[in-house]
This record gives structure tokens, C-alpha cells and sequence, in this order.
């Protein structure tokens, strides 16, 4: 089960330009930390990295479990990371049903969990439109969906709030408390404050 996520010294490059150099950050069971900084600092690059996406230009990210050991990256990413980015990876042409169902059974979800997590975010009247006809926030609610449906230790957010109405933000806000008291973490990539408690490392401008 993973407990820990450890950044050591990462720099990361886009293209021809180094994003950051020498980033350090822990994540432990229960705590979130809010990515903060300019458009391009390198928010959504730094979660795309943990999530095993982009390859750093130094440093490391390595992945603790229960007892302290270091458990394979690639295993540890598989079975408990979720990265919500906010291209939400939705073929338009499926239904919401078709979607969710194919996604969350790739994930492993149990039927009671996906049930659970239907009910949560009250998609049953979305589940039959084709996922193009869905607003941006209904979009995101079918994406918060899988993180109930698919339980998973570390929650990677690329702004998870953005698209959401009021009521949504509050149903969000609440699904990231009990994740995080459960023993969960989340890094998230945020413009607006994180609606738990969190540590906030800061990107900074661009470079
Ligand atoms: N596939 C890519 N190839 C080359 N450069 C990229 C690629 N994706 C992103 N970049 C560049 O990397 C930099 C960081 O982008 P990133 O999306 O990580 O920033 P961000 O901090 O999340 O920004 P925002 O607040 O606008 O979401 C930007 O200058 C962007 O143009």
C-alpha cells in the first residue's frame, strides 16, 4: 500500500526550457500539498512526472509503503496513483456510461464502489449522452467518479475545482477530506486555494 511519495532534487525540461531545477517534496499518508505559481511554471508538467508520464532531466521520485520500503515505481503508479488532469481523456463519440464503465473497470473498480461513486456524483441522468454533449463540469464530475469508484492512495489533480459549480466544489472538497483521512494524499495544481488543508510549494514564476 502506498504511503509516501519522496521528490529528490527533480528538474524537469519541456521542449528546449528547464521548467525547475532542484525540487524536493514529501507526501505522507494524509497530507495534501497545493502546486502553486504562473501559467507555464510547471504545475501540471511536475504531475505528469510523478505520474510516470515525463521523464525528469535529474533527480528521483520514489514511492514508500506502509513499512518504509521503497516500492516499484511502476507497480506503485499502477495500483495507486489517479492523475485527473483537466483534459479530461474522454472520447466525445462515448457515452458517459461507455466511459466510465471501460475506465473504471481498466482501474479495477468493484461494482459497489462504482455504485457508490454513481450515486455521489449523481450521474445516472448523464450516464446515456455522448460525452461530447457534456458541460465541462459534468465532465469533471464523471473524472471525480472514478477516484470513488477506483480507490487509489495518491491523487494527482490538475486544478479540480476549475470547471465546477458551487455545489460540485463542495461535493469535491468533501471527497478530498475523507480521501485524505483515510490516509490518503493528494497533490494538486491549483490557481485558487485547495478546500482542505494543505502545504503550498510554489513553482514561482516562469523561468
Ligand atoms: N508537450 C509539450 N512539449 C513542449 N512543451 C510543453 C509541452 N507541454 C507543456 N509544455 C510547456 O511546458 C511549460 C509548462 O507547462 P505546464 O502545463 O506544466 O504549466 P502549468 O504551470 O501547469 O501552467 P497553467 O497554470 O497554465 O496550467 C509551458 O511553457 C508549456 O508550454
Amino acid at each position: 500500500m502506498l504511503k509516501t511519495v519522496d521528490i529528490e532534487g527533480l528538474s524537469l525540461s519541456r521542449g528546449e526550457r528547464n521548467l525547475f531545477r532542484g525540487l524536493s517534496l514529501r507526501l505522507s499518508a494524509g497530507e495534501a500539498v497545493a502546486l502553486t505559481g504562473a501559467n507555464g511554471a510547471g504545475k501540471t508538467s511536475l504531475l505528469r512526472a510523478v505520474a510516470g508520464f515525463i521523464r525528469p532531466d535529474a533527480g528521483t521520485i520514489t514511492f514508500g509503503g506502509a513499512d518504509g520500503e521503497a516500492l516499484d515505481a511502476e507497480a506503485a503508479r499502477q495500483g495507486g496513483v489517479h492523475l485527473l488532469g483537466h483534459l479530461e481523456g474522454l472520447k466525445p463519440t462515448r457515452t458517459a456510461r461507455q466511459e466510465f464503465d471501460f475506465q473504471t473497470a481498466w482501474l479495477g473498480g468493484s461494482d459497489a464502489a462504482r455504485e457508490a461513486a454513481t450515486a455521489r456524483l449523481s450521474l445516472t441522468p448523464l450516464l446515456d449522452l455522448e460525452t461530447r454533449k457534456l458541460s465541462a463540469g459534468q465532465k469533471r464530475r464523471l473524472s471525480l467518479a472514478r477516484l470513488v469508484a477506483a480507490p487509489r492512495a495518491l491523487w494527482l489533480l490538475d486544478e479540480p475545482l476549475a470547471p465546477l459549480d458551487e455545489r460540485w466544489r463542495a461535493v469535491a472538497a468533501e471527497l478530498m477530506a475523507a480521501h485524505l483521512a483515510s490516509g490518503g494524499m493528494i497533490l494538486a495544481a491549483v490557481h485558487d486555494p485547495l478546500p482542505v488543508p494543505a502545504r503550498n510549494l510554489d513553482l514561482g514564476g516562469l523561468a
